[in-house]
Formats: C-alpha cells, sequence, structure tokens
C-alpha cells in the first residue's frame, strides 16, 4: 500500500485559535485506495485538520502536502472533493439544477451529473427541490457535489452526522462504494462501530493529538481474557506484577490484552496466589475499549 507516495501527509501539524490548541502535533498519512478513518470526539480537531487541508484555513505551524502539492493550489483543488460540514445548497432548487451549477462553475461535463446522481442514489429525486430532501438525501447530494470533478481523493467531514440509522447504513454503503472504486477516501467520524465498518485504516485523535493508528482488521482481531475472580482487586495487582500493562478493569470483570493460548497460565498464576476464579473465556476485544483506553490514557497522562 505504501509503496505509491502518500496522497495525503501531514507532520507536525497545529492550528491555535487564541488560546485554544485545536489540534497540537498531528502525523497523518493516507496511502492511494485506502479508506482512512479519522476517528475522536467531539471537539477532538478532525474539522479544523480537514479544513486546513482543503485549503480552508491556514495552519498555526506543520507541513501539509495534498497529492503531491499544497492545500488550496488550483491542481489540487481540481483533484480533490469534499464535503466539509453541512453543504449549501439553494432550497428552492432541485438537486439537479444546484448539481449544473456548481458543474458550470467547475466546467465540468453536464453528463457527470447524472452519472454522480446515480451514484449517490438521488436519480429518483434529482428534480424535486432540495428543501424537500430529507437530511440523508440532502448529505447524499454533498456527497454528490463532491464527486463531480470524478476526484481522487475524497474527504468528508463526518458524512453521517445527524442522520436516521437507514439514512447512515446509505451513506456507508455508498462510501464503501467510493472506496472499492480505487477512489482514496479520508472521512471523519466520532462513531468507532462506523469507522469499523467503512474504514481500512483508523487514525485516533483526542484533544488535537493522535493517540494512535491501526489498521481496521488488526484492532478487529485482537483477543483478550476476561476474567471474573475474588477478590478481584488481589486478581488486578497480582496479574499486573506478572503480566505487566496489559491488565484493565470493567465493572466487575479483568480483561487481559494477552494471547488466549496463554489462558491456563493466567489461570495459574491467580490460584497460586490463593484467588477464586469463576470464569476465565477469551473474547475478541471490542474496538470501543480500544477506543476508550487509547482516549482516556491520554487524558490521563496529560493530567499526571
Ligand atoms: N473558528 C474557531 N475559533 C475558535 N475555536 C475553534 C474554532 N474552530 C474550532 N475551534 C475549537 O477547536 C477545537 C477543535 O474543534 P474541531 O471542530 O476541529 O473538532 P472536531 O473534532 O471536528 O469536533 P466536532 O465533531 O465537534 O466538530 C475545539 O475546542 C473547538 O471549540
Amino acid at each position: 500500500m505504501s509503496e505509491t507516495a502518500p496522497l495525503v501527509e501531514i507532520t507536525g501539524l497545529t492550528k491555535r485559535y487564541g488560546d485554544t490548541l485545536a489540534v497540537d502535533g498531528v502525523d497523518l498519512l493516507v496511502h492511494p485506495g485506502e479508506v482512512y478513518g479519522f476517528l475522536g470526539p467531539n471537539g477532538a480537531g478532525k474539522t479544523t485538520t480537514l479544513r486546513i487541508l482543503t485549503g480552508l484555513i491556514a495552519p498555526t505551524s506543520g507541513t501539509v502536502r495534498v497529492l503531491g502539492g499544497s492545500p488550496g493550489q488550483a491542481q489540487v483543488l481540481a483533484r480533490t472533493g469534499s464535503m466539509i460540514e453541512s453543504p449549501a445548497f439553494y432550497p428552492y432548487l432541485s438537486g439537479f439544477d444546484n448539481l449544473r451549477l456548481l458543474a458550470e462553475y467547475a466546467e465540468v461535463a453536464r453528463t457527470r451529473i447524472d452519472q454522480v446522481l446515480e451514484l449517490v442514489d438521488l436519480t429518483d429525486r434529482a428534480r424535486d427541490r432540495f428543501s424537500t430532501y430529507s437530511l440523508g438525501m440532502k448529505q447524499r447530494l454533498g456527497v454528490a457535489a463532491a464527486l463531480l470533478k470524478d476526484p481522487e481523493l475524497v474527504i468528508l467531514d463526518e458524512p453521517t452526522n445527524g442522520l436516521d440509522p437507514a439514512g447512515m447504513r446509505d451513506m456507508r454503503r455508498l462510501i464503501r462504494e467510493l472506496g472499492s472504486d480505487g477512489r482514496t477516501v479520508l472521512l471523519s467520524s466520532h462513531l468507532l462501530g462506523e469507522v469499523q465498518q467503512i474504514c481500512d485504516r483508523v487514525g485516533i485523535i483526542s484533544a488535537g493529538r493522535m493517540v494512535a493508528e491501526h489498521d481496521v482488521d488488526e484492532l478487529r482481531g485482537q483477543q483478550e481474557l476476561v476474567i471474573r475472580a475474588a477478590p478481584l482487586e488481589s486478581a488486578h495487582s497480582v496479574l499486573r506484577s506478572a503480566l505487566g500493562d496489559v491488565v484493565h478493569q470493567y465493572d466487575d470483570t479483568l480483561r487481559v490484552t494477552v494471547d488466549p493460548a496463554r489462558a491456563a497460565e493466567v489461570n495459574r498464576v491467580l490460584v497460586q496466589a490463593g484467588i477464586a476464579v469463576s470464569e476465565l473465556r477469551s473474547t475478541e476485544r471490542a474496538l470501543e475499549d480500544v477506543f476508550f483506553e487509547l482516549t482516556t490514557s491520554k487524558e490521563k497522562a496529560d493530567v499526571g
């Protein structure tokens, strides 16, 4: 994947708004053909980063290369399609006419309008006024607008935000189609399950900093041992001294991120310490937990 040059290369990116450090030294690479999920809680700095990438605002410091050029350069914009925050369209014009205006401005052939409407599944409603569209349809029209120039790189900021479950499903399907079509997609989301379903790789941002970057498959495949034991606190400290920093407590269970083949060894350590083990099983690790651990351990590190 990384044999060819990355389409997006961000190094040491920082953006400050007055006293607020919105983006704090972010490094990020997006390779050709991948669907990259930029994941983080609200206010983490995702939109700010994407706005810088598309040339809407300037960074405070750091370097940003997009498609071999600088953000906002004409030849870069011509090969990039983006939807940042809610797309603005004329409410009294149809979806088709809104796209026609954009196509004229971008000097895109009119035949392309029908193609993108088809891609986002809006052909049947294309002649209706934008104001009559559901939120999901409005968002899909936004994606259609982003695709007009047949871009290599598509940047979508929270594309499913505010959509109902059916709207979310349609949008996810659309993004997966874009990805399987050879386009490179960079999307932001605060929904882990969503990134898990759509993306090849995920970068997790928290309070302006990248805290982790992983292949989604690699995260999904992680196994852990779930243990119920009494007394739980003693079990926690015994395992921590035997196995290191791989033990986490969730309510009344311990989760140990080790190869499940070590279950017997873990059991022995506990029993030898006089701890009663009532349950010990292996399970696939929920990405939710990984995310929680990564974002909260960063906050703890900040405090400590
Ligand atoms: N124009 C601005 N002026 C001042 N502060 C800003 C501005 N834009 C963003 N911020 C602040 O920068 C931080 C990062 O915001 P940003 O919108 O990039 O986060 P986000 O991860 O996209 O979250 P959300 O999903 O809520 O938009 C927040 O603390 C936000 O309040």
